[in-house]
């Protein structure tokens, strides 16, 4: 093999992928569980033992006996051989995890050259050189952007042995990433972690584990604990053009003048320039109904929202802009400690969403409103990824709350999130956002936080509404529990809806003893 194929295939690669967009979805690929999988399935290959530990072949009286020596020694030769390629692997990621990865394009295509004439170098020395030539290869793959393009150059051009050395850092280094996560988010100044807790007991017996926000320091009652921006929002789109802001959600007094789109659609207002600016690049530039025909794509888009009251095809649309925004946007560091928009979506649990006309309707919607502005969009929403990503928003987006009750009448859409106030069913709701931390609260029917929109925004507060210890679960409340103080409804109709609407039993100290109290009186 020359020194260049791989380089000279790669460039041709990116050529004929395209960059930009498609470089990201490239990457959600790669991150992609049944790409995992899949590879999962390819690597780690254990070499032939004689590879590396070389049997050594005895004449031998007992034939059977001599048989099953060997097989054992075999089998001996190969998990030592898998130990220590393993181990190999882990050390070559913690010393890669060290490194300082080049920033600018021309930096990158100059490591990349260096690092796949390095590993071809290497690989051709002979086996003794395998371990070196993959971290090579693993290195180049870091700084390339489209990997999956490279593995598949990879597969066809490098050495087998070496191939599943590479193909096994790749699953190590996502596994080591993903186990992170949770280790360096939520941050710090949040003052809240997330931890693994019992959920309950499988009908078998299994313990169920959740995750769910944990205090890291005390509380005062009253106390913000944090505040939060979410990953993504949408305005009820009854209120949509009115005198709410399109990004933020706030209601625009009459005092102030309504910013307008700057791509020239009518549909849209912002609060201010800023607002305006950031929806744009973030996602409205994707969306605008601006200058085209009635019968455009984003005409039928905003119409189906409209007309049938629903904000989450919207939201995922904006979702998905966003995740392009980001990607094209942000300055790469080469640290794994980063995570984007989609790696803390990724983690959220989800009730399924079943396959019906109306989604197959939102999604051909979603594909010819963004196919054409983003290259690999097709590939990336396929029906199961449209329906998860849905699933996620309605079982974790908030209602957003951004006027007092009685300042306003909004009419409620059909669809599913939790209410901020549930204790007041009766406030009106400005939109729905997705929070990162919050979407891990849980729920009690006596918690001892609520949400809040202090600022009349998409901007989420936690306030503590008694002392909270260090260490101690926070909780809200999903459904309506008080009113004034005073309980609107029992256990048995609480959990009913609890069931239903979020699929879990709640067994809180306020619902154990409302249980027992009425386990005693019948008694009586
Ligand atoms: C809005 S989701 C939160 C899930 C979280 N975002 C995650 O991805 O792990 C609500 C789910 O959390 C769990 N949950 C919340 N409060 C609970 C409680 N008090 N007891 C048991 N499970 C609870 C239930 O499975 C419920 O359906």
């Amino acid at each position: 093999m020359k020194t260049s194929t791989v380089a000279l295939i790669a460039v041709g690669a990116v050529v004929t992928v395209g960059i930009g967009y498609a470089i990201y979805f490239d990457q959600k690929r790669r991150n992609d569980p049944e790409f995992r999988k899949r590879l999962s399935t390819v690597a780690p290959k254990t070499p032939p033992a004689t590879l590396a530990f070389p049997c050594i072949s005895v004449p031998h009286p007992h034939p059977e006996r001599e048989r099953k020596r060997l097989l054992k020694v075999k089998k001996s030769e190969e998990e030592a051989f898998k130990n220590k390629a393993a181990e190999s692997i882990s050390q070559a990621l913690d010393e890669i995890a060290n490194e300082t990865f080049p920033v600018t394009n021309q930096d990158k295509e100059k490591l990349f050259v260096e690092e796949v004439a390095k590993g071809e170098e290497l690989a051709a020395r002979g086996e003794e050189f395998y371990n070196e030539a993959a971290v090579s290869f693993f290195r180049a793959l870091k700084v390339y952007p489209s990997p999956v393009e490279l593995v598949m150059i990879y597969q066809k051009t490098v050495p087998e042995p070496v191939f599943n050395l590479v193909m096994a850092m790749m699953s190590l280094d996502v596994k080591r990433k993903q186990e992170l996560y949770y280790k360096v988010y939520p941050p710090a100044e949040m003052n809240v972690r997330i931890d693994e807790l019992p959920e309950g007991v499988t009908d078998d017996g299994k313990q169920i584990i959740r995750r769910g926000l944990v205090a890291t320091r005390d509380f005062d009652e009253g106390e913000v604990i944090y505040t939060e921006i979410p990953v993504v929002s949408a305005l009820e789109p009854a209120l949509e053009g009115q005198d709410f802001c399109n990004f933020c959600l706030k209601q625009i007094p009459a005092s102030e003048s309504t910013v307008t789109c700057s791509i020239g659609c009518e549909k849209v207002v912002y609060c201010s320039t800023d607002c305006e600016k950031k929806a744009v690049a973030q996602y409205h530039q994707y969306l605008c109904t601006s200058s085209l025909s009635l019968s455009s794509k984003e005409h039928e888009f905003a119409t189906y929202a409209t007309k049938n009251n629903v904000k989450y095809p919207g939201m995922i649309a904006r979702f998905l802009a966003t995740m392009v925004y980001e990607e094209t946007t942000k300055v790469p560091t080469g640290r794994d400690d980063e995570y984007n928009t989609w790696d803390h979506i990724e983690r959220l649990r989800f009730l399924e969403v079943n396959p019906g006309p109306t989604e197959a309707l939102e999604i051909k919607l979603l594909k010819e409103l963004l196919g054409p502005k983003v290259p690999g969009i097709d590939e990336f929403v396929t029906e199961e990824r449209y329906l998860t990503l849905k699933g996620k928003l309605q079982y974790n987006a908030y209602g957003v709350e951004t006027v007092a009750e009685g300042e306003k009448t909004v009419p409620k859409s059909p669809e599913q999130h939790r209410n901020a106030r549930s204790t007041s069913p009766a406030h009106p709701l400005t939109g729905a956002a997705l929070y990162r931390a919050t979407s891990y609260l849980a729920h009690s029917c006596e918690p001892n936080t609520a949400v809040s929109f202090p600022r009349r925004t998409q901007e989420l507060a936690l306030v503590a509404t008694r002392p909270i210890k260090q260490g101690e679960e926070l909780t809200t409340s999903y459904v309506q529990v008080d009113s004034d103080g005073e309980p609107v409804r029992g256990h048995v109709e609480r959990k009913k809806e609890l069931a239903d609407a979020f699929r879990f039993k709640c067994a809180c100290k306020r619902c154990e003893r409302e249980e027992a109290a009425a386990a005693s009186s019948d008694r009586d």
